[in-house]
């Protein structure tokens, strides 16, 4: 039976890099694309790291009970994941790989269960998650504040996820999530 794998972790952790990696993978994994309503950042593509959905389409759709879940991660800015979206891909025979808040990523191991692995992407300290997303380049000083904000609380999350993997060297993190992975999608 096909799985899923939820990436969770405060911005500038390092779950996209992680998940990118994982998705090049032997691991059949297929990443579930989730609506949001903030606008495309640098190189993003509708359809590709994210539906882009005016905040009018957004809230359309939680009426017609379209998402799993959603969270209004940042103020006024909101993001969910599709029903459709994780459908497809299970029909499909392949493990969906989440990469959602940390609230957004409990509910969905509460729906899934033992057919869900949560993992969080632990950030060294909170001084790397600014330099990080300062490096990234793809937000103003502004966002990259408001991110660095809420990421204490993000962290205090970390116990009820069912793996930490602290992201400080890159292969070894890498390595980690995959053995997780594999051994989860064995079982
Ligand atoms: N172990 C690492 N060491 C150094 N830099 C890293 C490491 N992991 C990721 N990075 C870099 O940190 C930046 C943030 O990573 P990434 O975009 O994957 O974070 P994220 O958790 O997905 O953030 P967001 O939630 O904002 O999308 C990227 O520029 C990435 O290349
Ligand atoms: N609850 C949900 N959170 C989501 C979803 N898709 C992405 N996210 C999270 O939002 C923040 C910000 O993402 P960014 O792309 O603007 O940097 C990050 O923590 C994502 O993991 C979702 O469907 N539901």
């Amino acid at each position: 039976m096909s799985k899923l794998i939820i990436f969770s972790a405060p911005s500038g952790a390092g779950k996209s890099t992680i998940v990118r990696h994982m998705l090049a993978q032997d691991l059949n994994l297929q990443f579930s694309i989730s609506a949001t309503s903030r606008q495309p950042r640098g190189e993003e593509q509708n359809g590709v790291e994210y539906f882009f959905l005016t905040p009018g389409e957004f809230k359309e759709r939680i009426a017609n009970g379209d998402f799993l879940e959603y969270e209004e991660v940042y103020p006024d800015k909101f993001y969910g994941t599709l029903k459709s979206e994780v459908d497809r891909i299970l029909a499909e025979g392949k493990n969906v790989v989440f990469d959602i808040d940390c609230i957004g990523g409990l509910n969905v191991k509460r729906i899934y269960g033992d057919r869900a692995l949560s993992i969080f992407v632990m950030p060294p300290s909170i001084q790397v998650l600014r330099e990080r997303l300062e490096k990234r380049g793809t937000d103003s000083p502004e966002i990259i504040e408001g991110r660095l904000a809420k990421a204490e609380y993000e962290i205090s999350f970390a116990p009820q996820f069912d793996l930490i993997v602290m992201n400080d060297d890159f292969d070894k993190a890498k390595e980690e999530t995959y053995k997780a992975i594999k051994e989860f999608l064995e079982k």
